[in-house]
């Protein structure tokens, strides 16, 4: 094969060493993470004079993986000592506008996306950018068979291992390396490029090494569908529908970067057979095993072969697609708008770019917008740079810190108070104050009052959020006399916020309310995901809803009390609905039955439910107790997320210890022993800094892909040791 490497040739020059794999490194000391108002991104210093005015801060070296150089602390006896530990550690990484950043990796198809994007609209990376790219898919890729999963601890498949290895070719990589090589091996064992999912085969197809016979349609048209119709796509899941809006206008104009050197070299490397020989039009359905975790319906198979048979070749007729352009395309404009180009998340906003460079051209004011927010996805670690799967986790990290302290009885504590002034200035800062303009066109959920998952500039609405960012507030301003910077009114303004959000079952979604049935699933067109075509009723939502506005309601008892009462008895009828016959239920959002047990018991307790009173909370407790692990901890496989069963961990979890633990005091289990032991073994795995140290995933979306939250091994065990304290006293247990 004659070499062409990908555009991005250059290692950033100069001070690049080689890391423990021999790959160039760039040199750790000169990155930096910029804060503004939330806003992430990180920077790379180029010169001594810069480096030596902006010194590193200690969350900057933490992130890195570089010695904080934080000392060893005063050796721990007791679990309220531990809990102050863990938070001496945690305060330092608190950043200047109040809140916490970190990693929100996982996913192995984002960063793929992301740079296709970037070559197809001629932006250039950094070369430091490049370097750390780099280091990061080799580090992740799998050493037994050279792949890469949907996710990072997922086994290898075709949609991860082909993104992955254009990624790497993208970046530079020579196609001769023998760990491209490798990968390049097993992607034709899996028969090549033409078994990936639908996502893989349209990114393939944009970037012009896959021909778009082979991805089955996604047609701008059915935007056009009256919204009474029951499947219509504004009643899809919010991601759905926004990956598909774009990628509906790519697909109309069949848009793919024009061919060069490099990506004819491409076609020859991702097949098992001469590209020109490949009949693309056959392999729409081309799905390999090891990608197939939702197999089409044999509904949206007849559907396809109709649209590909009769609408596309003879009815659709040019006056049907200019409407339906030019309306998907007034569609991403208001997305690109509301969220100044930040976007709802990391597939739609990339697919955005790419429309705004055919729409508006390769100058335009939209791609030199989108090309700024596509940093603010990026993030440096000490394995390299990944894209995260979010711009941040900064409101939901912030609010259970200050919930931990909190709990923790620690929030009088005057050592405390400027860190938790600033998560409440924070929280303060990030509260959603106005909807959007024309909500209803755009098809956006209320917002005015609501909390979003990162900041407020991606301004989405999501109901949990809001719920956690309503008690943060009430436990600082009301409970603990902080500053009351949040209006009753705006409290007032996220109740009515969640007020709305509850759906006819009582349940709460995360984004909007239900707006279909959930036969739409049989149009499920992705194969890698589970559960993605309408918004369905989630127990962490819904719990998170009911804990909220009962203690909003102890506080301010007069305020739509008949409302709040009727909404908590429904959403409680929902979450006993939804408990399992083994009394476990099944989460969503985190692993897996031990996550949804922990906000599930809590919202029992916070209407009087406990152990003692209800059957619920105790067939909820006695699930967790049956899988407490022989060490004393818990610990709960990914596997269950993905099989819809229980699957032990092979080795007890930090973070899944603390969420048993805490689940089982807030429902009062009587019986402490279980409870010690689980404290015993949160203790044990701190350092002598006050630290924990990651172990496996703890996130979850769509079922099959899991997602990292580095700051649940702070928060959350600093929760329970503290709560334990409080609850059995605070004696010796080391
Ligand atoms: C378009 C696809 C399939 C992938 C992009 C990824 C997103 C779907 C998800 C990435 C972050 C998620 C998981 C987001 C994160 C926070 C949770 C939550 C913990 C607040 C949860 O309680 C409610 C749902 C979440 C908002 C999430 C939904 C899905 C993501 C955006």
């Amino acid at each position: 094969m004659a070499s062409h490497i990908g555009p991005w040739r250059s290692d950033a020059q100069g001070r690049l060493s080689p890391d423990e794999n021999g790959d160039p490194k760039t040199d750790y000391t000169r990155w930096r993470l910029v804060n503004e108002e939330g806003r992430q991104t990180w920077r790379y210093l180029e010169t001594d004079a810069e480096h030596h005015a902006w010194p590193q801060s200690i969350a900057d070296k933490y992130h890195l993986g570089l010695p904080t150089g934080l000392p060893e602390l005063q050796h721990v006896k007791t679990p309220l000592q531990a809990a102050e530990n863990g938070l001496s550690f945690f305060s330092h990484l608190q950043l200047e506008p109040g809140n916490w950043a970190c990693e929100y990796g996982g996913p192995m198809f984002l960063l793929p996306g992301l740079l296709i994007t970037w070559y197809v609209t001629n932006t250039p990376i950094p070369p430091e950018y490049t370097t750390e790219i780099k280091r990061y898919l080799f580090a992740r890729q799998h050493p037994e068979d050279g792949g890469w999963g949907l996710h990072i601890e997922a086994h290898s498949s075709v949609f991860g291992t082909a993104m992955n290895y254009v990624a790497l070719r993208l970046v530079g990589v020579s196609e001769d390396e023998p760990r491209m090589v490798k990968a390049r091996g097993l992607l034709h064992k899996f028969g090549g490029a033409i078994y990936g999912p639908h996502w893989a085969k349209a990114w393939l197809s944009i970037l012009g090494v896959m021909d778009w016979d082979c991805v089955n349609p996604v047609p701008p048209e059915i935007w056009l569908l009256p919204d009474w119709v029951p499947f219509a796509p504004w009643r899809w899941w919010i991601h759905i529908r926004q990956v598909f809006l774009p990628l509906s206008y790519i697909w109309s104009k069949k848009w793919s970067f024009p061919l060069n050197d490099f990506t004819k070299q491409l076609r020859q490397e991702l097949y098992t057979q001469p590209y020109d020989s490949i009949d693309f039009s056959q392999h729409r359905n081309s799905i390999h095993s090891a990608d197939n975790y939702y197999p089409k319906t044999w509904i949206l198979n007849a559907i396809n072969e109709a649209m590909v048979r009769v609408w596309n070749p003879f009815l659709r007729i040019g006056p049907i697609v200019k409407r339906a352009e030019d309306w998907t395309w007034e569609l991403i404009r208001m997305e690109d708008e509301n969220t100044d180009y930040a976007g709802l998340g990391p597939v739609n906003n990339p697919l955005n770019m790419v429309a705004c460079y055919i729409h508006d051209g390769p100058d335009s004011y939209s791609v030199r917008r989108h090309r700024e927010r596509l940093n603010d996805y990026m993030w440096m670690k000490g394995e390299g740079m990944l894209a995260n799967g979010t711009n941040g986790v900064q409101v939901w990290d912030t609010t259970f810190v200050t919930q931990a302290v909190v709990v923790a009885g620690l929030a009088d504590d005057p050592k405390w108070r400027p860190m938790l002034t600033k998560a409440l200035e924070f929280i303060d800062d990030h509260q959603l104050r106005e909807n959007v303009p024309d909500q209803e066109k755009c098809y956006r959920q209320h917002r005015k009052g609501a909390w979003p998952f990162s900041t407020k500039t991606q301004g989405y609405t999501v109901s949990d959020c809001t719920a956690e960012g309503l008690r943060s507030t009430i436990q600082l301003q009301e409970m603990h006399n902080f500053p009351k910077l949040i209006s009753l009114e705006r409290l007032k303004d996220s109740v009515d916020c969640l007020l709305l959000m509850q759906n006819p079952t009582g349940g709460f979604t995360e984004y909007e309310t239900t707006r279909a049935s959930e036969k739409v699933e049989w149009l499920n067109a992705a194969e890698v995901f589970g559960g993605i075509m309408i918004g369905y009723d989630y127990p962490e939502c819904t719990t998170a809803s009911v804990t909220a506005l009962s203690l909003f309601s102890k506080f301010y008892p007069d305020y739509r009390a008949d409302e709040i009462r009727i909404a908590k008895k429904k959403a409680v009828g929902y979450i006993k609905r939804a408990q399992r016959k083994d009394g476990s239920w099944y989460g969503s959002w985190g692993i897996c039955f031990t996550y949804a047990a922990m906000f599930a018991l809590e919202s029992l307790a916070s209407i009087g439910e406990t152990y003692e009173t209800s059957d619920n909370s105790r067939r909820g407790c006695d699930f967790l107790i049956e899988k407490q692990m022989a060490d004393g901890g818990w610990g709960e496989s990914y596997l269950s997320s993905e099989k819809h069963v229980y699957v032990q961990h092979e080795k007890s979890q930090v973070v899944q210890t603390a969420w048993a633990c805490l689940a089982l005091m807030e429902a009062q289990y009587p019986h402490k022993e279980p409870l010690e032991r689980g404290i015993k073994l949160l203790m044990a795995r701190q350092q002598r800094n006050g630290e924990w140290l990651q172990e496996s995933i703890e996130g979850v979306f769509n079922q099959s892909c899991m997602i990292s939250y580095p700051n649940y091994k702070f928060y959350w065990p600093i929760r329970a040791l503290g709560l334990y304290s409080k609850k059995f006293g605070n004696d010796e247990l080391q």
